[in-house]
Formats: structure tokens, sequence, C-alpha cells
């Protein structure tokens, strides 16, 4: 009896592991015979064999620069997975980002929290979205928020005063500025990110778990499913993340409309989105579809924005000698006496050509492959802000193929609609700042801003310690 109990074990134990084998060799198999990427194409071997590879990749937070190392072995199209291709070529920019492109956005987006223009990848219903979005990003309403912009940074200003001389966390105060930006502008209301003696309000912690759970959800679904709905309560938490991000913005929208009604003159970009777009007749949207509008701006805004002030500090305390250049650009262009207004600074060649530079070498949402070709980009690893300056000195926009290759905003129908917001936080962040304090890093700095990207780009260190002084 015993012997033949063990016997089926054995046998049952053996026939699952023939068919997994069965069933590894059979998807292996169909992969290779069945992709519908010539076999021509170049990249690494197991991308011929396997999708998991990438989204382990994905996971480790190197994806970026992986891809980058890839198109430096194999040339400007290389295979990540039996149908998965990535391309780093100028030609290649129009037929993926221009008008009539059949390419749409991956479907990653799929898990990425709710529907609203972020995430839509129909072409019809994105557009008929955006028509009733991208209006409140107009030149003129970006215009009436800069006080807005400017109050924050007077708070980061002051908070950084406090601590001269000592070590702080850059990362941390330029996510918190990022944050209360988009909470005064978006959605009409602090976050209180200044408030809390350093400490970063719950919507954040809610904000680093839900892009978590997303990813997750993309990768094992059934699981998450599983795990979020059994009875541990830090659990159940974990996975309601993104629920918590989107209630903000509900609560946010109801506070509003219940204390300022549907007509008022308040200064946000909520106020716009509620009255829709009497110039051109655009209807506004309904409540719930305002709520997650404003939900899915709050954090496209809040981690690139903040990233990317990090990111200029440090280079900014890499390259003393551009701290130097935009101080004294800064002092000699008056914009002190003019409040630092956006208008002034916009025209300023060193500002704009760190800012382009930090956007090049660091963009939040990384393609970091076509920013550093070497036939558009020479010595592509540098730090060179006269990239983007004329001879004479002036502002230069970089010639066509810069442009085109420049792919820190995405392109076309699907490109940043919050990118002059974000230029306008980061150019006052970086004169307000450099114009009064200097900036130093540490010998750990270095290994903290490592790159690594988890759908933005994060610092591995997760942290950026720099230590501000009075400028003279
Ligand atoms: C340095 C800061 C920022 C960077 C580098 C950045 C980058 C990008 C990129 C690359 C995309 C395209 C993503 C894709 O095609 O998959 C995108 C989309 C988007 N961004 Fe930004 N972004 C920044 C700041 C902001 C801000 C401040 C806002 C809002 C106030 C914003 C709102 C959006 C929205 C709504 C989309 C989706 C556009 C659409 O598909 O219709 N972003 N961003």
């Amino acid at each position: 009896m015993e012997f033949a109990s063990c016997v089926t074990a054995k046998t049952a134990v053996a026939a699952i592991t023939i068919a997994l084998l069965t069933r590894v060799v059979w998807k292996v198999t169909s992969n290779v015979l069945f992709s519908p990427i010539p076999s021509s194409v170049p990249g690494p071997f197991i991308a011929r064999l396997t999708t998991k590879w990438i989204l382990l990749v994905d996971l480790s937070g190197s994806r970026a620069r992986t891809v980058h190392e890839l198109h430096k072995k194999y040339g400007p199209v290389v295979r990540l997975a039996p149908n998965e291709l990535s391309f780093a070529a100028l030609q290649a920019v129009k037929p993926v980002y221009g008008s009539g492109t059949t390419c749409i956005k991956s479907s990653a987006y799929d898990n990425f929290g709710r529907l609203g223009s972020f995430q839509m990848r129909d072409p019809a219903q994105h557009r008929e979205r955006q028509k009733r979005v991208a209006h409140v990003f107009a030149q003129s309403s970006l215009q009436q928020m800069e006080p807005l912009i400017q109050g924050v940074v007077d708070r980061l200003i002051g908070v950084i005063g406090q601590s001269l001389g000592k070590q702080v966390d850059a990362l941390h105060w330029c996510r918190m500025t990022a944050l209360d930006i988009s909470g005064e502008v978006l959605m009409g209301k602090s976050f209180g990110a200044f408030d809390a003696n350093g400490a970063a309000p719950t919507y954040v912690h809610h904000l680093d778990n839900a892009y978590l759970v997303w990813t997750l959800f993309g990768l094992a679904p059934l699981l998450c499913n599983v795990l979020g709905r059994l009875p541990v309560k830090s659990m159940q938490q974990f996975f309601d993340a993104g629920d918590y991000v989107y209630q903000y913005g509900d609560d946010a929208l109801k506070e509003y409309l219940k204390l300022y009604g549907r007509s008022s003159k308040r200064r946000s970009l909520l106020t716009k989105i509620i009255q829709g777009d009497p110039s051109t007749g655009t209807e506004p949207l309904t409540d719930p579809e305002i709520s997650v509008e404003v939900s899915n701006l709050v954090f496209a805004a809040t981690d690139t924005t903040g990233n990317t002030m990090t990111y200029a500090l440090y280079r900014l305390c890499c390259h003393p000698k551009w701290q130097e250049k935009l101080r004294a650009e800064i002092r000699a262009s008056g914009a002190k006496a003019g409040n630092f207004s956006f208008q002034l600074l916009q025209s300023l060649p060193v500002l704009n050509g760190i800012v382009m530079e930090t956007l090049r070498l660091h963009p939040a949402a990384p393609t970091f492959t076509t920013q550093r070709d070497p036939k558009y980009f020479p010595d592509p690893d540098s730090f060179t802000p006269t990239r983007w300056m004329t001879e004479s000195g002036e502002i230069n926009p970089g010639t066509p193929e810069m442009r085109e290759m420049m792919l820190v905003w995405g392109k076309g129908a699907r490109a940043c609609l919050g990118q002059h917001m974000a230029v306008m936080e980061i150019k006052i962040l970086l004169a307000r700042m450099m114009d009064r304090f200097k900036v130093d890093m540490v010998p750990q700095t270095h290994a903290e801003m490592e790159m690594t990207d988890h759908f933005t780009l994060i610092p591995k260190g997760q942290r950026c310690t720099l230590i501000f002084s009075n400028a003279d």
C-alpha cells in the first residue's frame, strides 16, 4: 500500500514536471517560430526566447540603462522580446510619434490608475478627452498660476535658509516643492508639504505604494487580487494605495465645489477644468471625469518635476563653474528686482542651457538613447549647457535633429501636457535658489544619484545629500 502511494506520488510529480517542461518548451519554441519580428533583427539571444527577462530588468530598475547599452552594442534597432522592439534613430521618430502614426501607447498604461487622458490608448477617445483638458495649460492660464509657484518656492527657501551648513535631503525638498505646486495649481489646495517638520504628507506614502501596486498588477494580476483580499489590514491598505490617490482628487473637487461653486474666479487650473473652455464652446467634463483627471495630473506632475529639480541641483554641484555662471547671469539680469518673473527668466541663456542639459541627461520618463546619440550630441555623456547657446551666448534652440531626438516630453498627440508648467517651476526654483544660496555635495551624493527607473527616473539612494550656504 505504502509502496503504491509512493509510486503514485512520484508519478504525479513526474507528470507535473513533464507538463511544465512541455509548456515552457512549447512557449519558447512558438516564441522563436512565430515571432512577428524577422530573425535578422539583432538583440540578446534571450530576447528571442522570452518576454520575462525584460520584465525582470524592469523590476530591477535598470531598463533605460540596459536598453541604452543594447543600442550601443547592436545599433539603432534592437529586439527586446519576441514581440518587442526598441528604436533609437532619427528616422524612427516621425513614424512612431508623428501624425498618422499607427503606434499607440503601451498596454502598461491599462494598469496605471484610472482611465483619464493620461491612460487612454484609443486615439479617438484620447483626442476627444484631450480637447477638454489641454486648454487649461494654455500659456495665458499658466501665467496666472505663477504667483502660486513663487509662493511655494518662498517656503522652500525658508526651509533651506534654516538649515545652512547642514546636510539636507534635496530630493525630499524638491519633491515637496513639486507636490505643493501640483496641489495648489491643479487641485486648488495645498498638500501642506512644508508644515510637517520634514515629514512627507500621507499622500506621498500612498503615491509611492500606488506605483508599486500598479507595476505588480501588470505582472501578476491574479496574485495581486488574491493578496489584496486577504484579511490583513496592512496588506489591504497597500493594495488600496491607488484608491487613496484618487480619493484625494475626489475630495479636493468636492471641497472646491462646496466652497467656491462652479463659476468662481479662483486662481487654479481646477477652476478652468470645471468651467470648460467657453472661448471654443468646449463643454466641461463630468465631476467623476474631473476628479480622475486632476488626480492623474497631480501624480504626472510631482515626481517627474521634483526629480528633475533635484538632478539640476546635483549637476550644479558637480559643475561649480556653471553654478557661478548661473548666479552671475541672474544677478546681471536684474531678476531679483523683477521678483524673478518667469517672463524675464525665460530669456536667460545659461539658465536655459542648464535646464536643457539636465532634461537631456536625466529625463524623468527615461529615454536615454536618442538624447545621448553622439552624432547629434557630441561627447554625449558630458554636461554641456553651451550646446543650447550660440557663440555669442544667446539661447540656441538646437539643430532640427537635436530637437527631434529630444524625447524628454514625448512627442506628437501624446506629448506631455504639463511641459511648460514644469519648465516654469524648474527655472523659478533654480534662479531663486542660486541667487540666494551656494550648494555643495558630500562624497556619497554621487552614489545616491545613480539613475534607476521604475516608470519614472528615481535616484538610486532615494535621497540627494546637499549642503547649502549663503551665496556671496
Ligand atoms: C520634468 C517634468 C516632466 C517630464 C520630464 C514629463 C514627461 C512626460 C512624458 C515623456 C510624457 C509622455 C509619456 C508617454 O508617451 O508614455 C508625459 C505625458 C504627460 N504628462 Fe508629463 N512630464 C513632466 C511634468 C508634467 C507636469 C508638470 C504635468 C501636469 C501638470 C504633466 C502631465 C502630463 C500628462 C497629462 C501626460 C499625458 C499626455 C497624454 O497622453 O495625453 N507632466 N510627460
